[in-house]
């Protein structure tokens, strides 16, 4: 029901829903949207919760997505482009502010297209707004004032130069250049966590694969009855112009069956291809470091180029298994009804036997094949990492040691494989002769014509199923291999998340001066390929305000206690509680945000994006106009005010291998604020003022005293 005060507000904020009702809200778009099924327990939201609290709404929606097992990304827009953003985000969330009231709302954006917005109203129907509803309802009074204001300025002629909307758009965006729609959240699927029958239901895969079957059974139909009609009217004298006509007929037929199926095909490849992709990722990001370390970083991108394999099986060739399982029954049926069925069938049926045995042995040949070849590249990854002390060190004669023999291995590997392949390649045309040979007596003792015909169609079926059993078989052994490799980022990737992973507290104020934050009792931890723990009863407390010296000989143990302090590793046994409360319960993400580790140097990374987004991807990411204020403040103090002057973009120049190089210390400075941007409880820095010179040092120093509640610093006696 609209009251008559809210027709004046826009449309899109009076179809929004209020903050209490959002748990609500979001399980009803994630069922709507098709992300979620089954019953599910009610999302309770936070009584205290306050709409205009981004940083305690934004965890909340991480908890909200948690629980949903769906992402909830946090995204931004520039004003010139929300239309665009409008109509591509669904489904969405947005939140709206009152024109003139601190009043919150927010928009439940169901589905979006070009022109129109499907979104969910509190009385959980549909209702259609125009797409330039959401910026109406976020902009309007900015764009009344703008106008007035561009009118004041450029007189006549303003509206000359606004005579669409678009271009009313564009001489706002050239005003006001910061205005941008924040606070947006997508819903999308959490890869390997939304259930496969989940995600084909919501892509609709199992019609388009269900049309495929259909347009396959097509294809094959036509193709028999245009042999059919050749047959009849070329050899068995039943000549016309309509036996010609039907016969074109049926093949034309085939033009857009086989569109139709090529097309199929490709979009059910890419929906396959994006989900293999997405599960990949996935896995990558779930496995521990210490699991990373294991594998070998370069031999896990080595499997991931393998993954091509496989998302070329499902892009090029899986489909087609359809059209061989039906000729596979189909050439026998058409072979047994010619003029040499048993000669024919059996000949037929020795080939597909070859054709299968030939695959094996060329997957087995693969697989070995496959092994060298990502041997090679995590040697060369390992070559490229360590390039600069190779050439700094290493005698230039000894730099391509054993690369020769090793390259000898891959080939003498890729012998038996190439050796099958080609054999597969051949098969089919062996089939062809063959066939036509033990046809030849039938022809000979006088077989009926449409017989002959027959058995001709059929060897020419028989010469196209071979061929694509061939080339599935080659498919289907090099998706097998890079399967078997691929398998352990799978595997991470379909891990439920713990408890502890989930999370479920969220601390909603910094620790108090004296409160205990950290508590540990009888900590052990042992690496796994050491003889003996590492750490042993290792008990402590610290207090928040502390300022602790953590001092050690080298290989003592003070960075395996800082990451598991971070969160980083888990105890094997003891007990550790961040502010009373155990880790399991309070959550990775949450531990890992109230402590935060600045790892040792060569641990660390600036990433190849803005120095912007090296500052504050801790802290929250897209940042709004305050989180650079503070980013700028922080760096001004650590003493790199003066390289910020000398960056053309600021804050926003790009840093890392592909942009601006940091030096040493200016690389360390950023890691300092990075963490100190986080306004954790607990800042521990592992040797992190090694690299800078002593004013830096102390300027530096005098930064972190003043910004860490509460700080811990490693170092060397
Ligand atoms: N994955 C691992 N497997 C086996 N032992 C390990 C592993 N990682 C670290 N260690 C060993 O654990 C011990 C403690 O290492 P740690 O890095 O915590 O020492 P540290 O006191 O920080 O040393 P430094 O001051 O030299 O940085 C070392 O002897 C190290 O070799």
């Amino acid at each position: 029901m609209i009251s008559a005060v809210e027709t004046e507000l826009p449309a899109a904020f009076v179809a929004a829903w209020p903050l209490r009702r959002m748990g609500e809200a979001l399980q009803l778009l994630a069922r709507r949207s098709g992300l979620v099924s089954g019953p599910q327990e009610p999302l309770v939201m936070e009584r205290e919760l306050e709409a205009g609290d981004v940083h305690r709404l934004q965890h909340w929606f991480r908890h909200a997505a948690d629980t949903l097992q769906v992402q909830l990304q946090p995204t931004s827009s520039r004003y010139a482009e929300v239309d665009q953003l409008a109509a591509r985000c669904a489904p969405a969330i947005v939140r709206l502010k009152a024109p003139t009231t601190d009043h919150y709302r927010f928009l439940v954006i169901l589905r979006a297209s070009r022109k129109q917005l499907t979104v969910l109203t509190p009385d959980s129907k549909e209702l259609t707004l125009p797409v330039q509803a959401l910026r109406e309802a976020r902009f309007a009074a900015f764009e009344k004032q703008l106008d007035e204001t561009i009118a004041q300025r450029l007189g006549p002629l303003a509206n000359r130069l606004r005579a669409s909307e678009q271009q009313a758009m564009r001489l706002r965006a050239e005003f006001r250049p910061d205005l941008t729609l924040s606070n947006c959240w997508l819903l999308r699927p959490l890869p390997g966590a939304t259930r496969l029958r989940t995600l084909l239901r919501r892509d609709r895969v199992l019609s388009k694969v269900a049309t495929l079957a259909v347009v396959h059974a097509g294809l094959a139909l036509a193709t028999i009855l245009a042999w059919a009609v050749l047959g009849k009217s070329a050899l068995a004298g039943h000549g016309g112009d309509g036996w010609h006509v039907a016969w074109a007929l049926l093949v034309l037929q085939q033009v857009p069956l086989l569109s139709q199926g090529e097309y199929l095909q490709g979009v059910l490849g890419l929906l396959m291809g994006k989900q293999f992709k997405q599960h990949l990722l996935r896995g990558s990001f779930r496995m521990s470091p210490d699991e990373i370390r294991k594998h070998g970083s370069g031999s896990l991108l080595a499997s991931v180029f393998e993954s091509e394999a496989v998302e070329l099986l499902a892009l090029e060739t899986g489909f087609q298994l359809f059209a061989i399982a039906a000729n596979l029954v189909l050439v026998p049926l058409v072979l047994s009804s010619g003029a040499a069925p048993k000669s024919q069938v059996f000949v037929f049926a020795a080939f597909v036997v070859l054709a299968g045995l030939l695959a094996w042995v060329h997957l087995k040949a693969r697989r070995s094949w496959t092994n060298a070849r990502m041997g090679l590249t995590d040697d060369l990854i390992e070559k490229m990492v360590g390039q600069r002390t190779r050439l700094a060190q290493q005698p230039r004669e000894r730099w391509h040691q054993g690369e020769d023999e090793r390259l000898q291995d891959y080939v003498q590997r890729s012998k038996p494989m190439d050796r099958a392949r080609l054999l597969l390649v051949y098969a089919p045309r062996a089939w062809l002769v063959l066939s036509l040979v033990v046809l030849g007596p039938a022809i000979m003792s006088g077989a009926s014509a449409s017989r002959i015909a027959t058995s001709v169609g059929g060897t020419l079926l028989g010469w196209l199923t071979l061929q694509q059993l061939s080339v599935g078989g080659l498919s289907l052994g090099g998706a097998a291999v890079a399967w078997k490799t691929i398998a352990p980022l799978f595997r991470a990737s379909r891990r439920a998340p713990t408890r502890r992973e989930r999370g479920g507290i969220v601390l909603d104020r910094p620790s108090a001066k004296g409160e205990v934050v950290v508590q540990a009792n009888e900590l052990l931890f042992h690496h796994p390929a050491a003889p003996s723990p590492t750490l042993a009863g290792c008990s402590f407390r610290i207090h928040t305000g502390d300022r602790i010296l953590l001092e050690g000989t080298s290989g003592s143990g003070k960075t395996t206690l800082a990451s598991l302090l971070a969160g980083l590793r888990q105890p094997e046994s003891g007990l550790l509680l961040l502010r009373g409360v155990d880790r399991t319960t309070l959550g990775d993400k949450e531990f890992r945000e109230r402590i935060v580790l600045v790892p040792q140097f060569h641990e660390n990374h600036i990433f190849s994006a803005s120095l912007a987004f090296n500052l504050l991807m801790g802290r929250r990411w897209p940042a709004d106009a305050p989180d650079f204020a503070e980013a700028e403040q922080v760096c001004r103090e650590l003493g790199l005010g003066e390289l910020l002057d000398r960056m053309p973009s600021g804050l926003l120049e790009m840093v890392g291998d592909a942009g601006w190089q940091l030096s040493h210390g200016e690389k360390s400075r950023v890691f300092l604020a990075r963490a100190l941007l986080q306004d954790a409880d607990v800042v521990i820095l592992d040797e992190s003022f090694a690299a800078l010179d002593p004013d830096t040092l102390e300027q530096a120093m005098a930064c972190v005293q003043a910004r860490a509640r509460t700080l811990m610093l490693i170092a060397h006696p």
